[in-house]
């Protein structure tokens, strides 16, 4: 078995430039990624059948499952007779802003180009992710990077100002179609990615804290209030800087001190369930 890990991300920034004339918006943001990662095990088969097997009962089984459309997409762009058994150990809380579904995709594909010694190159594993999803490219390369176009569009950045995070998504789930499609562009506040940029560039913290935005939040905030009782918990328990993920609802919160963390941790447990302490984890991914 080829096991493969496959991190989650949280955006650092998220701004929307314009809604396009196909059924994306064109974006420019920061992603990072973070220890808390899914596990993706790999094996071939001869019968030519993707299969994928979860302990895990909302991970869908058949070819609603991203990984299992980066298998096929694989199979079918490059005639592959063989087929694989994908097993996921789900640790990323599902449809939560944290790519868990396109980071399996990703994987996935980085799994396959060498059980099935395909010899492609992670800008040809990328191009083949954005079939799959926006953040797919973003995962494919992993580490710290700003996305444009509809995200497929990266270019690398250095590793952020070391600090810890603390996650805590609320029992919801939210569609990123419905956030994208609530979002009304006059008179947003779009955060300075420029800004941001500088800050990572300068290992800057206090900086990056001050840089933060996510154009998307105001939608999910409106949607569902406990996303903005969440923020600010973490806020009165000490987080220098708080931001949603993505479309949402996880939150996040940076954090310099190791016994501030630890006090938000615990405070967060006593009124949400899913709540996790990470680390950024610099590294671009190599091939597998
Ligand atoms: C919110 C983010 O996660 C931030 O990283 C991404 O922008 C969304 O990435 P994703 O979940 O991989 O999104 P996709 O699966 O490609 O698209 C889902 C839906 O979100 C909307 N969508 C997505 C990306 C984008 N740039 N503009 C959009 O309007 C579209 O309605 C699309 O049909
Ligand atoms: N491998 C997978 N793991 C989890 N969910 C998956 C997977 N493949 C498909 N899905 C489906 O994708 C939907 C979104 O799940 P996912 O966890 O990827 O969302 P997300 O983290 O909010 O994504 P993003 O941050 O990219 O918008 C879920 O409703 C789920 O049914």
């Amino acid at each position: 078995m080829l096991y493969i890990k496959a991190p989650a991300k949280i955006n650092l920034t998220l701004d929307v430039l314009y809604k396009r004339p196909d059924h994306y918006h064109e974006v420019d943001m920061i992603m990072t990624t973070i220890d808390l990662s899914d596990r993706i095990g790999l094996e071939a088969r001869q019968d030519g059948v993707i299969k994928i097997i979860s302990a895990d009962r909302f991970v869908p089984s058949d070819e609603r499952n991203f990984a299992y459309q980066a298998a096929k997409l694989v199979q079918d762009t490059y005639k592959i007779k063989e087929g694989v058994s994908i097993t996921i150990d789900k640790e990323i809380p599902i449809a939560a802003g944290l790519a868990g579904g396109s980071s399996d995709a990703a994987a996935t594909l980085r799994g396959l180009n060498e059980l099935w010694n395909l010899n492609l190159t992670i800008d040809e594993l990328a191009e083949l992710g954005a079939q799959i999803g926006s953040d797919v490219p973003f995962c494919v390369y992993g580490g710290t990077a700003r996305a444009t176009g509809h995200g497929e569009k990266i270019e690398e950045l250095p590793t952020p100002p070391n600090c810890w995070i603390v996650l805590a998504k609320p029992k919801i789930g939210v569609s990123t179609a419905d956030v994208y499609g609530g979002l009304r562009l006059d008179g947003v506040v779009h955060p300075n990615t420029a800004k941001a940029i500088e800050a990572i560039d300068n290992k800057d913290y206090e900086a990056l804290c001050k840089s933060l935005g996510n154009v998307l939040e105001n939608v999910t905030l409106k949607l569902h209030p406990e996303v903005s009782m969440i923020k600010e918990q973490m806020y009165r328990l000490g987080a220098d800087a708080v931001l949603m993920s993505g479309s949402g609802p996880t939150v996040f919160g940076l954090v310099d001190s190791e016994a501030r963390t630890a006090r938000i941790y615990n405070g967060l447990r006593g009124f949400c369930d899913e709540v996790y302490t990470v680390r950024l984890l610099g590294e671009r991914n190599t091939l597998a």
